[in-house]
């Protein structure tokens, strides 16, 4: 059994073994060590052996702990059976008079101290581990949060957008301006696809996403949606600055000159955006509007491209 890892309790074990060993050392002075023949093998294997198996508990519970109270609780607890139990093994070898009173003491009022100590112990421990699922649970409650992660572009996916919106609905008074959405979406991504590849098709939806969440504020919140389609959720944001914010955006997207990894040339890339405030506190009503206002800006643009 490695020692790794008791540094923080070597004290508390030195003290101990100085204990055992002054004990030793007293009943050999006070005591008469017995004939080979006087020893009763089975005890000293039995109580030996529970002494052993107890200083191995100790151990290893003070292996997986840090210094602390709950430890200094267990090791004084662990410690005082030991010494009884010690005690007891040492008297197999060694004959007290019966005027050696501390003997028959040191055999009996540990125990029983020892347990209560060993009990109490365990009470605080059991706590401890209770506040430590707690905080698990936390964690874990956080890497599911993760997993509303898009792995292509890293943004947060719809879900966590749908809730966010949610959060931003619910805390509305008059004095705030609700919110607005924005619907990106990529025009024909579909051929840039077809085109360069799914592979060079996720290169550039990540590109788009960076690209998007340098052109909003530090609040504003930019997701993935779905497929080529992004939405930015902007609080506090009345119309007329959400569709600046748009134009901004399409600005941006049509001056990227992202280059295709294969061929090395530029890709062109344009987005349409629809732009929708907030209403209501329904935030699947706010989605479909700007969805809504989404699919009029397609239309518009492939009049555009169609003239
Ligand atoms: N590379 C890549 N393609 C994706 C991903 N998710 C969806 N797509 C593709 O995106 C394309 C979206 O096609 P459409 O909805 O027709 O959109 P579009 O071609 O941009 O057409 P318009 O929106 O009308 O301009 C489809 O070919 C999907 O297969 C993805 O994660 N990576």
């Amino acid at each position: 059994m490695s020692l790794t890892g008791l540094k923080p309790h070597r004290a508390k074990l030195l003290l101990l073994a100085v204990i055992a060993n002054t004990t030793l050392v007293a009943s050999l002075i006070l005591g008469d060590v017995k004939t080979w023949g006087e020893i009763d093998w089975l005890d000293v294997f039995g109580e030996g052996g529970t002494a052993a198996m107890l200083l191995t508990w100790l151990i290893f519970i003070l292996r997986s702990r840090p210094a602390g109270r709950v430890s200094t609780i267990l090791t004084a607890g662990f410690g005082l059976v030991f010494l009884a139990l010690w005690q007891d093994n040492l008297d197999e070898f060694i004959r007290f008079a019966n005027s050696q009173w501390w003997d028959t003491w040191l055999e009996s009022v540990p125990l029983p101290i020892g347990m209560l100590l060993v009990t109490w112990g365990m009470y605080h421990w059991h706590q401890e581990q209770l506040v430590i699922q707690d905080q698990l649970r936390g964690r874990e409650l956080s890497v599911r949060e993760h997993r509303q992660v898009d792995s292509v572009t890293k943004l947060s996916r719809s879900d966590y957008l749908k809730s966010q919106i949610e959060t931003e609905l619910q805390s509305l008074d008059d004095r705030i301006v609700p919110p607005s959405l924005l619907m990106v979406d990529v025009d024909g991504f579909d051929l840039i696809n077809r085109e360069y590849g799914t592979l060079e098709g996720d290169r550039l939806l990540k590109v788009i996403g960076e690209l998007l969440l340098m052109n909003v504020r530090r609040h504003d919140l930019v997701c993935r949606f779905a497929g080529d389609r992004f939405a930015i959720l902007l609080p506090g944001t009345g119309e007329a600055a959400a569709r600046l914010i748009a134009s901004e955006i399409s600005d941006a997207v049509a001056h990227l000159a992202h280059k295709s990894a294969v061929q090395g040339n530029t890709i062109p890339v344009s987005v349409s955006v629809g732009v929708a405030q907030a209403k209501s506190s329904d935030a699947t009503e706010l989605m479909e509007r700007a969805n809504r206002s989404l699919a009029q800006a397609k239309g518009a643009s492939r009049k555009e491209y169609a003239a």
